[in-house]
């Protein structure tokens, strides 16, 4: 049985049963070894955690939560890893987790870096359009091309280089802003450039200021990037270095998963830009490895997810370190497509005279996606994913589920219904999540099967179509993942299967989110809605919570709101 269902889901690594023996660790080899609680059966419905999406798959200190969770021996039956209570909230202590770090993932090219992420699609020209709120004292005026910015030859030799012509709205109002110095809160939609909106002025800064690279027994990077998981973290470090190239900048990487030693003598040849997980990042300065006294630049990237309850002690325990320049004195910019109102305020504690700018909607969903709703019983989900992908194609598809269980079902269910298909979540191994993810860009795999690991950030060339086979429980979620398709400019498709037994508390919120995108309201959407009182409905989006006080301005490339009738942008 199992080398059936192993043998249509298949990594390049030989199989899918390195995720199937048990959690992250691989524990509970065997399967089935009556793990917590012995839950099992059925197809993991219940078996929900909120932190799926940054359990580990983000930092060390949860990285522990997965373990002993996944093991299992086949489809349906009970199983279980090792019942290791004491690792849930491990921080470094688990030698056997520390041995099992030893993957050192593989350098991408340099001349690669330029051929990843999206190139700008039809609709990209309609950015010009939309309207862009800031709000702070002195705001600095946006630049309208890139030649206004005055950025070092090497980073606009860089920038052409990635077919960047024109810059987005986010950079627009970024790129000034960060190079004057300014702290900065910053709203844009999904795909819309804001890693380019930091990392360019950022990267000029750098190279303008040339200070001294600090390399003692300890690191003292000049800016630090932090973000939720470990793969927009990979991401965001080969941009940085793809913007840095050919410069005296020197761009490293830490984060869970991977072997310590390895990004030990990495950081330790010297660092000027850091880009990192919040848990690893937090383990090396426990360490004395590294030190924030030469960090003029703290970048939250995903900000809302990095100050929500989840991750927040790790932010707070950065912060807050001995070494950390304080605000007014350090640079600090946080950038989400998302970003409610409790964790803007939250945000101001780590901000100092910020300026916030909003592109379009705080919180809303790009509007170049396509976005579709079906009432699905869970029982009949999986048959109609199977329909959908037979009679739509399956071609470049992002499934989106709850529980990593989930994930390990579903993505086995359509190997065996012949669909080309692996899956990303917090309980694989870190090779396989980058196997999965790296199988999936190139076309190998058609389909990948995800928790929320991979709805922030991640920038998938052409993905045509996010399936939200279960629904998150958050409306910031569901907007992060349906941007995994649609950006720059190019147009999307997001399908959602609605389970009216589960998913009524998003009802409201997804009413919002579908009118302020022009796209079509289900009349029984509209109407379960109705039954969800307000105060049951999350505070996102809205404008900057500080009022309007500074007498910020509206820079819309026009003077429409951004309602466009008809129009996808
Ligand atoms: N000015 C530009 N012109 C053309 N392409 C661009 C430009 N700026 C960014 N891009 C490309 O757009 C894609 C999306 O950019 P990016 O990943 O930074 O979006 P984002 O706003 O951070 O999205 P998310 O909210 O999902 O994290 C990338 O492939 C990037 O290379």
């Amino acid at each position: 049985m199992l080398s059936s269902i192993g043998g249509g889901y298949n990594s390049s690594e030989g199989n899918f049963r390195g995720s199937r023996r048990g959690g992250r660790d691989g524990r509970g080899r065997g399967g089935g070894r009556g793990g917590r609680g012995g839950r099992g059966g059925g197809d993991g419905d219940s078996y929900s955690f909120r932190d799926n999406n940054n359990d580990g798959d983000s930092f060390d200190r949860d990285g522990g939560r997965g373990r002993g969770r996944g093991g299992r021996g086949g489809r349906g039956g009970g199983r279980g890893g090792r019942n290791d209570q004491n690792s849930d909230f491990n921080d470094n202590g688990d030698q056997e987790e520390k041995k099992r770090e030893i993957y050192v993932p593989p350098d991408v090219n340099d001349e690669d870096l330029f051929q990843s992420g999206n190139t700008s699609g039809i609709n990209f020209i309609k950015y010009e359009n939309i309207e862009v709120k800031t709000n702070g004292e002195n705001v600095p005026k946006p630049i309208k091309n890139f030649a206004e910015a005055n950025l070092r030859p090497l980073v606009m030799d860089n920038i052409k280089k990635s077919g960047y012509t024109t810059p987005t709205p986010i950079q627009k109002h970024s790129i000034p802003i960060v190079m004057n110095n300014r702290d900065l809160m910053a709203c844009a939609q999904t795909g819309s450039g804001k890693t380019a909106a930091f990392l360019l002025p950022i990267i000029h800064r750098l190279l303008a200021d040339n200070l001294d690279l600090i390399v003692e027994n300890h690191v003292e990077p000049q800016a630090v990037i932090v973000s939720p998981t470990r793969e927009l973290c990979m991401q965001i470090f080969n941009e940085a270095r793809k913007f840095a190239r050919e410069s005296i900048l020197k761009v490293c990487i830490l984060y869970g998963g991977t072997s310590v030693m390895h990004q030990k003598s990495r950081i330790m040849n010297g660092c000027h830009i850091l880009v990192a997980t919040p848990g690893r990042l937090n383990d090396f300065v426990g360490k004395g490895l590294v030190n924030f006294a030469s960090t003029k630049y703290m970048v939250l990237d995903e900000a809302d997810r990095m100050l929500d309850m989840g991750f927040l002690p790790c932010v707070e325990q950065m912060m807050n370190h001995e070494t950390m320049i304080p605000t007014g004195e350090r640079t600090t910019l946080m950038f989400s497509a998302t970003f409610p109102e409790e964790i803007q305020r939250l945000a101001g504690k780590f901000l100092h005279d910020y300026i916030f700018v909003a592109v379009g909607i705080v919180g809303g969903a790009c509007s170049d996606v396509e976005q579709r709703f079906y009432e699905v019983d869970k029982f009949k989900k999986r048959q109609k994913l199977l329909e959908l992908l037979r009679e739509e194609g399956s071609d470049r598809t992002l499934v989106f589920v709850e529980t990593k269980r989930n994930a390990d079902f579903i993505a086995t269910f359509l190997s065996e219904n012949d669909i080309s298909t692996t899956s990303i979540h917090g309980d694989r191994l870190q090779r396989e999540r980058e196997t999965a993810l790296g199988e999936f860009k190139n076309g190998t795999r058609n389909v990948l099967v995800a928790t929320d690991v991979a709805a922030r950030g991640l920038d998938i060339k052409n993905v045509k179509h996010v399936i939200n086979f279960d629904l998150p429980k958050h409306i910031e979620e569901y907007v992060h993942r349906i941007g995994r398709t649609g950006r720059v400019g190019n147009r999307g498709k997001a399908t959602s299967f609605f389970d009216a037994s589960q998913d009524m508390n998003l009802a409201k919120d997804l009413l919002k989110v579908l009118k302020e995108a022009d796209q079509p309201v289900p009349d029984w959407l509209e109407q379960h809605s109705y039954g969800q009182s307000m105060y049951e409905t999350a505070t996102f989006g809205g404008e900057d919570v500080r009022g309007n006080a500074f007498g910020g301005g509206d820079f819309g490339g026009s003077n429409n709101p951004v309602e466009e009738p008809n129009e996808e942008w």
